[in-house]
């Protein structure tokens, strides 16, 4: 029997390094397939929401394997990634490597510290598995030296490594994982690579595709994460040429979306966030400048993404300057904080952006609402009142403005918003998601005329 049987068998677990959103998917994943999981964390506070079952999740089925897997034993939690691999045959890392936004640079470190405390437990004949996005060249140049300096153990020939891109959506992670996607495996020579092919076999439906080197499958992760982001700067754009030409993108968009699979033109919105998306662009122009090339077209739609609370903001003080709001006293509604509809998650929220861009015009009365998210650093710092209660946000509101795909906004009628607001309130929908069912000279829809 090798590791992979005795981890398929239940004989030995396997250890998830790192309990974020994918790494709760994947070790539910595994517990849905009757394998024994180990979840290592170093965020002791997470550990133990989880334990006590007092953890958000977003995902119902996530939820039901991870609590089901606490009652029944098969699931462990600690917060070493060490001990989780010495009590371990497999060991998946999901821990991210950051990009500092200012500087645009990439780091490293929570990477490779867990790696350290993996290579502490690793064992003859381990697997590790990286599923974290990465910079192309990542398992090779920086994985295998750190877990085989650490270890004094081989990759290939005393352990075997691989690297595997999680393509998951969080929302329908499990679904993705076990029916949607073909699993890449990419492993460090053709032992890794079989091993980690013959654990996804029994967990992807759509099975296996293996590509001839970790640094293609890093790069096949980015490059997806690219396409969006360009193809997202793309419909953005389109968005703003059509209002300034008096077209209606939407219109036009549904009908040119009718030649698919050539056309595909994606939604306008306020930006790109996440903390993948906006970040993958960047891990390729840091390895290509290295290489004296600059990504022109990627850089390029970074810049229009990244410009888009700007422009939401233009379209805020058209009305604002006509309809003469006040200011200092003028109370803003933000419906949406999350990065986009239906998860909790605010990293690089394009919300962050409009309000801090409207602080800094002087807007001091800004309230968000936001079903999933309870608290945000970012927006409690700007001094927003963010609550869950969306007619105290709506109250007496003189700007509102939709930020997010929720599908609690979607098809809310401006009728009804209005009578909310209980004023000729001005509505920016920045997402197409209000139903104009009154005439009013008071809305702007970004992509509509
Ligand atoms: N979230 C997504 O939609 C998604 C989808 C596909 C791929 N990815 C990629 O997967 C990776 C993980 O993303 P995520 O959204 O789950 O991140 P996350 O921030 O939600 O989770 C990462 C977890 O790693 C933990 N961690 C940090 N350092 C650690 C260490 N030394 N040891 C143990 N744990 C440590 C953190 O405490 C955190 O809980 C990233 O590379 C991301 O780009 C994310
Ligand atoms: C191709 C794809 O599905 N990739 C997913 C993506 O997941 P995500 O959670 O980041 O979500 P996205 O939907 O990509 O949104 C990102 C931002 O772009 C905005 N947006 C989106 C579509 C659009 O037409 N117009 C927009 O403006 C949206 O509001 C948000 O701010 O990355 C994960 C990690 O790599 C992947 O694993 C996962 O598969």
């Amino acid at each position: 029997m090798d590791v992979v049987d005795l981890v398929l068998s239940g004989q030995q677990p396997l250890a998830v390094c790192g309990a974020g959103y994918v790494g709760l998917s994947l070790a539910a994943v595994y517990l849905r397939h009757g394998i024994k999981v180990i979840l290592a964390d170093i965020n002791e506070e997470k550990l133990r929401l989880i334990e006590s079952k007092k953890y958000r999740y977003i995902e119902h089925t996530v939820e039901e394997a991870i609590n089901t897997g606490l009652d029944s034993g098969r699931l462990q939690l600690t917060t070493s990634c060490e001990e989780a691999t010495r009590k371990s045959r497999i060991t998946v890392v999901t821990v991210p490597i950051h990009l500092d936004w200012d500087t645009k640079t990439i780091n490293y470190t929570p990477f490779v510290n867990a790696l350290k405390d993996i290579a502490r437990g690793l064992k003859k004949g381990d697997l590790v598995i990286i599923e974290s996005s990465v910079p192309p060249g990542t398992t090779e140049e920086i994985a295998k030296p750190v877990l085989e300096e650490t270890s004094g153990l081989r990759a290939e020939e005393d352990f075997l490594l691989a690297y595997s891109p999680e393509r998951i959506y969080v929302g329908r992670a499990v679904k993705d994982i076990e029916e949607n996607y073909p699993k890449i495996v990419a492993g460090i020579g053709p032992r890794s690579t079989e091993a980690a092919a013959k654990l996804y076999k029994k967990i992807a439906k759509k099975g296996v595709l293996r590509l001839p080197k970790p640094r293609d499958a890093e790069f096949e992760k980015l490059a997806e994460g690219v396409y969006r982001d360009v193809n997202i700067a793309l419909a953005n754009e389109l968005a703003i040429a059509a209002m300034k030409l008096g077209v209606d993108f939407y219109a036009a968009r549904e009908a040119a979306n009718t030649a698919k699979p050539y056309i595909n033109i994606h939604l306008p919105g306020p930006g790109v966030g996440g903390a993948c998306i906006p970040i993958y662009p960047y891990f390729l122009a840091n390895k290509l400048l290295e290489k004296h090339y600059i990504p022109q077209l990627m850089l390029t739609a970074r810049q229009i993404n990244e410009q888009m609370p700007l422009v939401i903001i233009k379209l805020i003080e058209q009305l604002a300057t006509t309809h003469k709001i006040e200011k200092k006293i003028a109370k803003i509604a933000i419906l949406g904080v999350a990065f986009r509809g239906d998860i909790d998650d605010t990293r690089l929220s394009p919300t962050h952006d409009i309000v801090a861009l409207l602080r800094a015009r002087g807007y001091n009365n800004i309230w968000a609402h936001d079903p999933f998210v309870n608290y945000d650093p970012i927006l409690n710092g700007l001094g927003v009142r963010l609550t869950n209660n969306i007619y105290d946000v709506l109250d007496n509101a003189d700007i509102v403005i939709i930020a997010t795909r929720h599908s609690i906004y979607k098809d809310i009628k401006l009728s009804e918003l209005l009578k909310q607001t209980g004023k000729h309130s001005i509505v920016i929908d920045t997402v197409n998601y209000i139903k104009i069912d009154v005439k009013y000279d008071k809305i702007i829809v970004l992509g509509l005329r």
